[in-house]
């Protein structure tokens, strides 16, 4: 083997194959778009990211990391010629050719760890970033025109669409590298091993027929028989990965439930019919692990008989040929590794086949995400036009889901200076109708005028965010210093946990937890703040502004209903809706705060929804809806 021919070899081989292969890939990707469901599939869900029209980076990359791959089966070939080529020197006892031999591993030795390692980072650095564009695809489809909310109208909404965006994306882009490059791996190789085989190949006979390169088509035969059967065992594993998935969601859906809710379910003393719904749950994953275990031990045992037979074959048909001196100890050496090559090549496709159903399952969970979002697009939506300031509805009829009239042909306009109070029979609509002139409820027809943007509607429980209390006040807005406070706290987290593997051991539940434990996040947001905290009663707590913690949890219903108020006077919107906003106080802080919100922000358009007849009196007109299926309503002057 000479080191200069080898180089000029290479070269010529890399850019012959390099070109075929980019032209037999593109036509087998064009062709599985077409013909095949999870090719098409794939096409929908990332064709854009690689159109170098809107970024030329990631087909440049994903060229890069073919050429990569390409050089690894050179490589592979060069060192099986180099394993002739040692085999042969020690047999004819030749030291000066060993040594050389050696030297040459040296080279071929150090360029496959360069090799291996430009890969390593060249494909982390494509899957990172093809992650974060098909993150960003699809959380921004999932939170446009409240698709999040939107989805639970269809007629099968999907389940958790969570994991589908945190899990699902990562497992999609790395297998689709892993197997594409498997794949590209496996095909060039066989093409390359099949020719030194081919060389080194000579006839077989068998029931006295001769089959000349006969050990070239034994292979062939051998692998693709096998694959065969191994699809046939390995098929169930599609279904079976994709219930594994959806199991597990949703017991971790299950689990988390209990914490969100496990006030109400510990007064309940719920644990039991927790503890049964949880176990229920388990049990499903579990018993779903062991039928993959079973098919696995079938589908490996056969996937492992198969690769043991391989190892002894080639020497089996090579012996006679080895005894006879028609090849050489090299030979017989290349053979044998020439066609381990070539049955790992081909047997990619069989040993790959669970990687693929797994892959195929993301996939089509994936796909279903991004159907149910446009799906949800397809709901119908309200006409909402905005007028200035004003707020008003006309020929507003509302129903439910199943078609029942809540409220018949509607007619009304808010002004600043008559608050409007919307009161009727549990279940006649009140709190739907908000829902609809929000926008999200899709089964209306009517029009809607408000304010596109500055209109605030408080909740019987308030959201409280992630974060601390001020981000609460102010929530939906964004403080001044929000941003370089999120990001430093990345930065701490991903610092300390640096450092605390540099040392052992590590505690990780002993780092920083945001938005659980008890960081200060030091923001702006000027004094206002502090002031509203004192004007809702709730002065006590301004120390504690700044404090990150979960105050969901930590504050009362009444007390969120207050930091509510507080959020109102802060935002100062055009229109305000409070739905049964004052539910957990008292009339005395009812009657409080309701003044203060006249006083404070006399301009603003103000809608409430509640049961109380003393909230009448801060009301100048009612709208009374009659329920019971009628759609009839009442517009009346508080008397
Ligand atoms: N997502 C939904 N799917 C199906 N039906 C719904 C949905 N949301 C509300 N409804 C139905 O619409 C009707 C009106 O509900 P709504 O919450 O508006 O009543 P409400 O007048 O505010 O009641 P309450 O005084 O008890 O709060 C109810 O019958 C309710 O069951």
């Amino acid at each position: 083997m000479n080191l200069n021919k080898a180089l000029l070899d290479s070269g010529i081989w890399l850019a012959q194959a390099y070109l075929i292969t980019i032209a037999l890939s593109a036509a087998t990707i064009w062709s599985l778009a077409k013909f095949t469901i999870w090719g098409r599939q794939f096409w929908n869900l990332t064709a854009v990211y690689f159109l170098p029209r809107r970024d030329w980076r990631p087909l440049g990359t994903l060229l890069l990391i073919l050429f990569l791959t390409l050089c690894a089966v050179r490589l592979d070939v060069l060192l099986s010629e180099w394993s002739n080529t040692m085999y042969t020197s020690l047999q004819k006892q030749d030291s000066a050719g060993f040594w050389a031999a050696m030297v040459l591993f040296a080279i071929l030795a150090t360029v496959h760890v360069l090799r291996v390692l430009i890969e390593f980072y060249v494909q982390q650095a494509f899957t990172i970033r093809w992650r974060v564009w098909l993150n960003e695809d699809l959380l921004g489809r999932w939170l446009a025109r409240q698709t999040y909310y939107r989805t639970q109208y269809l007629d099968n909404p999907i389940d958790n669409p969570d994991q589908r965006i945190q899990q699902d994306v990562a497992t999609f882009v790395e297998m689709s590298l892993v197997l594409s490059m498997g794949v590209v791996n496996a095909l060039v190789s066989t093409f390359a091993f099949t020719l030194i085989l081919w060389t080194l190949s000579g006839p077989l006979s068998a029931l006295g027929i001769e089959l000349p390169r006969g050990m070239v088509f034994l292979v062939f035969a051998y692998v693709i028989i096998a694959t065969v059967f191994a699809v046939k065992i390995g098929r169930p594993l599609i279904m079976l990965n994709f219930l594994n998935e959806r199991f597990n969601a949703d017991y971790r859906y299950a689990l988390v439930r209990l914490r969100e809710y496990s006030e109400s379910i510990a007064f309940y003393a719920g644990e039991k019919v927790e503890g049964a719904l949880l176990r229920n749950r388990f049990a499903h994953v579990i018993s779903n692990a062991w039928a993959i275990v079973y098919r696995s031990i079938k589908f490996q045992g056969f996937n492992l008989s198969v690769s043991q037979a391989a190892v002894v074959f080639p020497f089996i048909i090579q012996a006679q040929r080895f005894f006879s001196n028609q090849i050489s100890l090299g030979d017989l050496m290349q053979t044998a590794q020439a066609f381990g090559r070539l049955q790992d090549n081909l047997s990619f496709f069989r040993t790959a086949y669970d990687s693929f159903a797994t892959y195929r399952a993301t996939l089509d969970r994936l796909n279903g995400f991004t159907r149910a979002i446009a799906e949800s697009r397809e709901l119908p939506e309200p006409v909402i036009r905005a007028q200035g300031p004003r707020l008003a509805v006309e020929q507003l009829t509302i129903r439910t889901p199943a078609g029942g009239l809540l409220i018949d042909n509607l007619a009304l306009d808010v002004l600043p200076d008559a608050p409007l109070l919307i009161q009727g029979p549990s279940g006649s609509g009140k709190t739907t109708l908000l829902r609809a002139i929000a926008g999200l409820w899709p089964y209306c027809d009517g029009t809607i005028i408000r304010p596109e943007e500055n209109v605030l509607f408080l909740s019987q429980k308030p959201y409280l965010p992630l974060g601390s209390l001020r981000d609460a006040l102010y929530y939906p807005q964004r403080l001044p210093g929000q941003v370089t406070a999120l990001h430093a706290d990345i930065h701490q987290q991903q610092k300390t946990s640096v450092d605390s593997a540099h040392g052992a051991p590590i505690n990780l539940d002993a780092l920083p937890v945001a938005h659980n434990g008890e960081l200060e996040t030091p923001v702006g947001g000027g004094g206002r703040a502090e002031e509203v905290l004192h004007l809702v009663q709730m002065g006590h707590l301004v120390g504690k502004l700044d404090q990150v913690t979960d105050w969901g949890r930590i504050l009362s219903l009444g007390e969120q209903q207050r930091l509510a108020f507080g959020r109102l006077l802060l935002a100062a919107p055009v229109a305000a809706f409070l739905d049964e906003a004052t539910s957990a106080m008292d009339e005395g802080l009812e009657d409080a705060l309701y003044r203060l919100v006249r006083e404070q922000l006399p301009h603003t358009r103000l809608v409430s929804v509640g049961h109380r007849s003393t909230l009448s009196r801060h009301h100048a007109r009612q709208l009374i809806l009659k329920g019971k299926g009628t759609g009839a309503w009442a517009l009346a002057n508080v008397s």
